[in-house]
């Protein structure tokens, strides 16, 4: 290989902005809207590589990584530490960090430091992808190695509707069919709930469940999680309401739910809540809201607030950071799962590099990826058994399609801004016009 061939300088670097079709999936805040913002980052090397990473693609996340990307030529993909600290240094306008929850991510309170790491992680992927494809090694070669050849994902379960809401496009105008329709049934109850697993089981062999919840009054999840207990008889189930219940609620459930549950997901808002809890419900909590940085960690961990940490590349800054947090929660004999949000193949690609590389990732990782029915990838990832084949191509693994790539990016340009951030409530008030964000606790 040649000098030139091995050259790690970035030259450049692409964002693309996309609107990405998304069901609409129903939580606790309201409904997924008809397309969702993800970014896609492309950054090139002198060697001739081209190295793909995926964040959020909201507008927030774009102002921070405009002038990231503008940093970068020069330096080397290598250089990962020195990229942390660039993407730290990103000057966060202070109306971006408003002191509520973060709808797109129901991640707690929002930070500028989260919003700098959300952006770095995706600028961390595509330079690990291009560093491996540099030197002909797996991302995971480049993490310190597999310790798994494959990595399972448990089916993320979601009470939805067939459709989104016709919307009408212009004022005045008569409401059209809005998205890209799927080929799921409505599930808003205990049976449209199982007829959805199982769904999930015959396609994707998923051998453990998630439900999403905070929707409905809990006694109707609790009906929903019994009935996914009777059909699927000793499989892992996980409830994760968002937050939305009261410290007497969440106990409630966890008594009715405790011989089926594998963990209770962020049953009620903030550490304090979760710690009270834990205490007493006699079955493990699990978050991706109250622990989402390094300082959220001490509190959490020595109030006994929760049991399994979902890790999220996407929040913690990266593949790196993932690792770092897994060293953690050993630490403190705190379990690792891993969290997902809507994302497309080159996160899901990253995800299983990193979940290939933990010891101790005890519980099978949640992803969305069954929901999107669009992707940027010349061939989507496919789930075996419930698992991901953890690959051995250099980088990633993954080719991009750029005409895909271009034809969703068209779509976020030709979008007048209603869709450009994530607003699960805005969604909703195109059913519910008296739709606002509950506030929590709502039950
Ligand atoms: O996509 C959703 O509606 C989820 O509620 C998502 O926003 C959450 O971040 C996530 O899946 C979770 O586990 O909390
Ligand atoms: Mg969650």
């Amino acid at each position: 290989m040649s000098t030139r061939v091995k050259d790690l300088t970035i030259t450049g670097v692409h964002l693309t902005p996309v609107l990405v079709a998304d069901p609409p999936l129903l939580n606790t805040q309201g409904v997924h809207q008809p397309y969702t913002p993800r970014l896609i980052v492309q950054i090139e090397t002198a060697g001739g590589v081209t190295g793909v990473g995926e964040t959020y693609g909201d507008t927030k996340y774009l102002d921070l990584a405009r002038p990231l990307a503008a940093a970068l030529p020069g330096t080397s993909v290598s250089d990962l530490n020195g990229l942390a600290l660039r993407a730290g240094q990103v000057a966060v306008a202070e109306e971006r960090v408003e002191d509520g929850v973060d709808v797109g991510g129901l991640r707690g309170t929002q930070t500028a430091g989260k919003l700098r790491l959300s952006v770095l992680s995706g600028f961390e992927v595509a330079c690990l992808d291009a560093l491996g494809q540099t030197l002909g090694l797996p991302v995971h070669a480049l993490l310190g190695g597999q310790v798994r050849e494959r990595v399972e994902y448990s089916a993320y379960l979601f009470y939805r509707w067939a459709d989104h809401p016709a919307r009408a496009c212009r004022p005045g105008a008569a409401p059209e069919p809005a998205g890209e329709p799927d080929e799921w049934q409505a599930a808003l109850d205990p049976a449209g709930i199982v007829a959805q697993a199982r769904r999930f089981v015959d396609e994707y062999g998923f051998g453990s469940f998630k439900l999403k919840g905070g929707v409905f009054p809990p006694e109707e999840e609790i009906a929903a999680v019994r009935a996914l207990a009777d059909a699927f008889p000793g499989r892992p189930l996980r409830l994760d309401p968002n937050g939305a219940w009261s410290v007497e609620t969440s106990l409630h459930v966890a008594n009715e739910l405790r011989d089926v549950l594998e963990y209770l997901e962020d049953p009620a808002s903030g550490t304090r809540a979760m710690a009270r809890i834990a205490a007493h419900a006699g079955v493990p909590l699990a978050t991706n809201m109250c622990v989402t940085t390094l300082e959220e960690i001490p509190e959490a961990f020595t109030s006994g607030a929760v049991q399994v940490v979902l890790s999220d590349h996407h929040y913690w800054g990266g593949l790196r950071a993932t690792r770092e947090l897994a060293a953690i929660c050993r630490t403190f004999g705190v379990a690792l799962s891993m969290h997902s949000n809507t994302h497309l193949g080159i996160s899901l690609a990253a995800m299983t590099h990193v979940a290939a590389t933990v010891p101790d990732l005890d519980h099978a990782c949640d992803s969305h990826y069954p929901w999107q029915t669009e992707d940027v990838l010349t061939e989507r990832l496919v789930f075996r058994d419930g698992c991901v084949d953890v690959s051995d191509a250099p980088g990633l693994g993954v080719q991009l399609d750029h005409d895909r790539l271009a034809a969703l990016h068209e779509r976020w340009l030709a979008d007048d801004g209603t869709l450009r951030d994530r607003d699960d409530a805005a969604a909703m008030r195109v059913a519910d016009p008296e739709w606002v964000t509950p506030s929590v606790p709502r039950w």
